[in-house]
């Protein structure tokens, strides 16, 4: 079995769980539920650099990437560095992350947030909403084509932005649809973790251009943005190339100076 079948069942279960145990109106009377979100898609279609930083202390690829930072200062650092967007990673087993890490991100700066998770159930999204997330994620490899119209529908109607992620040519096939904002291209084949930038160009000229294009994983430096450019990316998800630094805001300013 695959690492994403491994994810997806887990997820399965741990999502059933919570169904159980805290019931799906909670999310509805949190402070963050009524909160005006704040659009990525939007900032992104201006940005001079379009880095979405993410907070990511391990991966499934990479082990332990950094267990010493606080989500507190990355996500200062990462508004100070002029990041456009925060991607944090809610899930626990795999990438050691945290619902509450949304709500530490959201206290702590002012840029629209991306719950980076593995959406298989409604019940995520309304939690999304409710701990404080400006964006959802919904990867294409896990759903059908019913699945990723009812979820972006649902995320539309909470006025979550929707970033839709695919990796290969059927998977962009089945998914595009108007309730999605942003198309994200994952470098990182997810099955068999070999990354490789081609896959973003390949792709690049079967995406709409009413969707904004994000290139997402193996991103480390200023080459790889420059290159992506011209083939109309606007956003770029970085994790590891920051996360794996003493000080990530540290590292992710630098790298956004550079660009300017
Ligand atoms: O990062 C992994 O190893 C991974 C494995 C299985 C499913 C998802 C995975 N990563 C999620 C992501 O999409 C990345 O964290 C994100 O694009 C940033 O990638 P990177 O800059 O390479 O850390």
């Amino acid at each position: 079995m695959n690492i994403l079948d491994k994810i997806v069942i887990d997820k399965r279960k741990e999502v059933d769980l919570k169904k159980e145990l805290i019931p799906i109106d909670i999310f509805e009377r949190t402070p963050y539920f009524e909160r005006k979100t704040i659009s990525l898609s939007k900032k992104l279609r201006t940005s001079q650099t379009g880095i979405i930083a993410e907070f990511k202390r391990k991966s499934p690829s990479k082990s332990v990437i950094n267990n010493t930072v606080n989500i507190e200062d990355v996500a200062m650092g990462y508004e100070h560095a002029g990041a456009c967007g925060m991607s944090v990673l809610t899930d626990e087993i795999y990438f050691g992350g945290f619902l509450d890490d949304l709500i530490i991100a959201r206290e702590n700066c002012s840029l629209p947030l991306l719950r980076k998770e593995f959406i298989i159930d409604e019940y995520q999204i309304l939690e999304a909403k409710g701990f404080g997330a400006d964006v959802i994620l919904l990867i294409a490899a896990i759903l059908t084509k019913a699945e990723i119209k009812q979820f972006s529908e649902l995320a539309k109607s909470l006025n979550l932005d929707v970033l839709l992620e695919v990796h290969n040519e059927e998977e962009l096939h089945k998914s595009i649809m108007p309730s999605l904002d942003m198309l994200g291209v994952n470098n990182r084949n997810l099955k068999t973790f070999d990354v490789s930038l081609e896959t973003s160009k390949t792709l690049s000229t079967l995406i709409p251009n009413d969707f904004v294009k994000i290139s997402e994983s193996g991103i480390s430096s200023i080459e790889a943005i420059k290159e992506l450019k011209p083939y109309g990316y606007q956003g770029f998800l970085i994790g590891e190339n920051f996360m794996k630094t003493n000080n990530p805001g540290a590292s992710a300013s630098q790298f956004i100076k550079s660009l300017l």
